[in-house]
């Protein structure tokens, strides 16, 4: 498996050679006047016959030089040997033609069937290896943690977040910094006590007050879910929340679901397997418009607290981050202002999205599954009786309730045979034991493992439960009877999204 990598590695490091010599010549070119060339240019044109010899020559040297090239994309695109096995690769497109580039989830169980958990695909010329299932991923996540933790350094992500942010971070002191920073002081702002649980039932009052004016209506739940996540997180990051009809929101929002989506589709997989195309004009640009909006916005939001912030007196993790940096000084810290924008750009994407798809293949599958809505919401009305809201402490007398959180992601894992009772159903089932008790099976996974696990997982768990008990405790969710036939297809993404559905909101009887 260290082969593999390490081949992988070698063949990013190939590729960045070439790319930073090609800029040279690019650069040294530029700096010629093109004037004073075209006049030799010309002179030698106009002076070149070719007699019928030097024709067929010429030919041959061409055809010759194309047989050599060929052979060389052939010799390149080989597997080498003791590398996983997978289908026949094609020369300068690798595998590319077997993928269905917008959503390949299909194609990657398909070949998981056809060459086991561990197999190798040419992305282009990239040689890659999928990892799939429960053992072989905890293997490599926990057991070999130490290899498997970096993160590649050569994608579009990468050279869209200019290698500053902590989730894309490689496994180095700059990431293990950054990630202690985060985690203790998401710690201190309340995670895991009643602080962090009454910011969360804060946003809740608006998102009832979003479907209290629906009624009787149909909703596209979208723009609220992740309003809602952004804001939560957002509280936490810059101390504050935003109106769901906030421009500043409105557009930081649309760049992340943009660029979730940008990151994982065909023109940047384009991007990461031929260098040559990342200077042109096409539509992975938008993913560098859209990152350089954020920023600009980011930094505005850090300038600001650097006015009005009081040492020693943080209000929030930005305020925290400086506190840091003047404890520090000149140390040679690896924290740093220009880092802090990043990391906080990587905290508030990771946090939005995520949380909020979670909450809208939740409530997808809630809807066109009523009977297990109605199970769930008897077991809420039980648990809570007359209690006013929802405490995170309820869950452990809801197991059928924290059963629900089915997260279409780790896809090879979350379904694998073997591992779940029911592994291709939605069915709160999975996680119910022999006595009726909550059972989380170790195949659950949605948040990774080992050392680059989700640092959010507990702030997502309290904001899927807390939001979605409260919901399902004083509305009904209905499948709008002209929608058709549910579509469960996620669309492709740096996270799963449902397509773009409605639900008809009611009141329930109870209320
Ligand atoms: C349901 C919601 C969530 C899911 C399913 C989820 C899932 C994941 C997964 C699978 C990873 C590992 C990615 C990798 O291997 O590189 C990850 C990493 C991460 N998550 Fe989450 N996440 C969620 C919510 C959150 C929240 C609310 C936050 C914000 C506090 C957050 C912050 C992060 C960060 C910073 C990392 C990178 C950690 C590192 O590389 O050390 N996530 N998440």
């Amino acid at each position: 498996m260290r082969n593999c990598l390490h081949s992988i590695f070698l063949f990013k490091l190939y590729n960045s050679g070439l790319r930073s010599r090609s800029k040279c010549t690019a650069r040294r070119g530029r700096a010629c006047s093109t004037a004073s060339l075209r006049q030799p240019v010309r002179q030698l044109v106009s002076s070149v016959k070719f007699s019928p010899a030097q024709f067929t020559m010429f030919t041959v040297f061409l055809l010759l030089w194309l047989c050599i090239w060929l052979v060389t994309c052939l010799l390149k695109s080989r597997r080498p040997k003791n590398f996983p096995p997978g289908p026949p690769v094609l020369p300068v497109l690798g595998n590319l033609l077997s993928l269905n580039l917008e959503n390949p989830l299909k194609d990657y169980e398909r070949l998981r069937k056809s060459y086991g958990n561990i197999y190798s695909l040419f992305l282009g010329p990239k040689p890659v290896v999928f990892i799939n299932g429960f053992h072989v991923i905890k293997e490599a996540l926990v057991t070999k943690a130490g290899d498997f933790s970096g993160r590649p350094q050569d994608l579009f992500v990468n050279d869209v977040t200019q290698r500053k942010g902590l989730i894309l971070a490689d496994y180095n002191p700059n990431w293990k910094e950054h990630r202690r920073f985060a985690l203790m002081t998401l710690r201190n702002f309340g995670l895991g006590k009643n602080t962090m649980e009454e910011r969360i039932h804060g946003e809740i009052k608006h998102i009832i007050k979003t479907l209290d004016k629906s009624i009787g209506k149909t909703l596209s739940p979208q723009v609220m879910f992740h309003n809602a996540a952004s804001n939560i997180i957002c509280q936490v990051l810059f101390g504050t929340r935003y109106e769901y009809d906030d421009k500043l929101i409105k557009v930081i929002v649309r760049c992340f679901t943009e660029n979730s989506k940008i990151a994982n589709g065909p023109w940047s997989m384009l991007y990461d397997c031929y260098p040559i195309v990342r200077k042109l004009p096409l539509p992975f640009n938008k993913g560098f418009k859209n990152f350089e909006i954020c920023q600009n916005l980011a930094q505005n939001i850090v300038d600001e607290h650097m006015k009005t912030r009081v040492p020693g007196e943080p209000r929030d993790f930005v305020d925290c981050y400086l506190d840091e940096l003047d404890k520090r000084g000149s140390d040679g810290s690896l924290l740093s202002e220009n880092r802090l924008v990043f990391n906080a750009l990587d905290l508030h994407f990771a946090g939005t999205d995520t949380t909020s798809n979670t909450l809208l293949t939740g409530f997808l599958y809630l809807t066109t599954y009523p009977h297990i809505q109605e199970r769930c919401q008897r077991e809420i009305d039980q648990v809570l009786k007359g209690k006013d809201l929802v405490s995170f402490d309820d869950r452990h007398n809801m197991p059928y309730m924290q059963g629900t959180m089915i997260i279409p992601n780790l896809t090879s894992v979350l379904n694998e045979e073997g591992q779940w009772k029911f592994p291709h159903e939605f069915n709160p089932e999975n996680f119910i034991g022999d006595q009726g008790d909550f059972v989380k099976p170790e195949a659950f996974m949605p948040f990774s493992t080992g050392p680059r696990m989700c640092l959010g997982e507990g702030l997502a768990r309290m904001e899927l439960f807390l939001i979605m008990v409260t919901l399902l405790r004083k509305f009904k969710f209905i499948w709008p009877e002209d929608a058709g036939d549910p579509d469960y297809t996620p669309l492709y993404g740096v996270t799963l999204t449902p397509k773009p559905y409605r639900m008809k909101i009611q009141l329930r009887e109870t209320q």
